[in-house]
């Protein structure tokens, strides 16, 4: 069983500075749409102009919408005072980030961003183990992007939930979808987990590399082009976004919706992408655009932050649903074990 989930060594890769060249960025345009549509035939069915279009519509949402400051800035702001104030008085929460298990251009090294490519066998089962993992914490809410993946691994791990409580999509997209998915009965409440999908926790739009063989690109436009091209913190790939550009909508995404439910003490798992989560973690954790550069997430390892007295903190990931530390942390969590325990005695 996987157990290192959250590799970060800081400080240590060096930046080099350069943008594609816009003959590459052309030359890499035209075999990007011919592997994206044939990949798209055979795996997702698909079409390359829908996939294109939105991704599109999103970026130019992104770009109206960015805003200036840095997620950095976001973090230190004085004028954030009144906010962190009402944080202190927060109650424990427990919130869950997962990305989601292998896809299929995972398991062929694609570069996938906003693309909606489904699991493959083995992310079906990182999903369910990853349930396992997570099967003692409290879920109230479930946050997921709009892409199949991240939908499917947060439904697939609360089949092994021991609460049982059953998941509802909660539709937000006009008035009338919110009135159609309204659960009235307190007692369905108790049952139910809202779940929301946005795709501003969507994985970053990989632009002309979606589609491409991780490897072939690096053998043809260089290791480090590529490497910066990935990792890098404001360098986007050729018409795609930089992880800062992603940080714009997830991480605003993540303090305008998720952490207000935080604050009011509900627990939430987010299931989301590698770089979506990269920068939603930057945030918890207080990373520079260096320290991020290193952080890589493993597919379908569930990790757990508490949220308390306006400070997230890092709780590593359960090794498994029987795994005892996890739950020695806190308090409220070793409460909540123990009447999951007599719900079934
Ligand atoms: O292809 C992608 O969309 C992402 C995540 O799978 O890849 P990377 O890890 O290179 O950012």
């Amino acid at each position: 069983m996987a157990t290192a989930v959250f590799h970060q060594s800081i400080g240590t890769h060096q930046s080099h500075g350069h943008l594609y060249n816009s003959g590459m960025h052309q030359e890499l345009g035209k075999s990007s749409v011919r592997l994206i549509s044939k990949a798209f035939e055979v795996d997702v069915g698909l079409s390359k102009r829908r996939c294109y279009n939105s991704c599109q519509r999103n970026l130019s949402v992104i770009q109206a919408s960015a805003s200036k400051a840095s997620v950095i800035d976001h973090v230190s702001s004085p004028s954030k005072n009144k906010e962190s104030d009402s944080r202190k008085k927060s109650n424990e929460a427990a919130l869950i980030l997962i990305r989601h298990g292998e896809s299929l251009w995972n398991e062929k090294n694609l570069f996938t961003g906003c693309v909606d490519v489904p699991l493959s066998k083995k992310g079906v089962e990182e999903a369910i183990e990853a349930g396992k993992r997570i099967s003692n914490i409290p879920v109230d809410m479930i946050y997921t992007s709009a892409l199949i993946r991240a939908q499917m691994t947060a439904m697939l791990a609360m089949t092994q939930h021991r609460r049982k409580k059953v998941p509802v999509v909660l539709h937000n997209e006009s008035e009338q979808a919110r009135a159609w998915s309204q659960i009235f009965s307190e007692d369905t409440k108790l049952q139910s987990i809202p779940v929301i999908a946005d795709w501003r926790l969507n994985e970053r739009m990989y632009g002309e590399l979606q589609g491409l063989n991780k490897q072939e690109t690096a053998d043809r436009y260089g290791k480090e082009q590529v490497h910066e091209w990935r990792r890098s913190y404001d360098v986007p790939p050729p018409n795609g976004e930089s992880l800062e550009m992603c940080a714009e909508r997830a991480v605003a995404y993540f303090k305008d919706q998720i952490e207000p439910q935080l604050l009011s003490g509900k627990n939430i798992m987010i299931a989301a992408h590698g770089n979506s989560l990269r920068s939603i973690i930057m945030y918890l954790d207080k990373l520079t655009s260096q320290e991020v550069i290193s952080l890589e997430l493993s597919t379908g390892i569930p990790m757990l932050y508490i949220f308390k007295e306006g400070k997230f903190t890092r709780r590593g990931s359960p090794a498994a649903p029987t795994e005892a530390g996890v739950y020695a942390y806190t308090k409220k969590l070793a409460l909540y074990r123990q009447k999951l325990d007599e719900m079934v005695h």
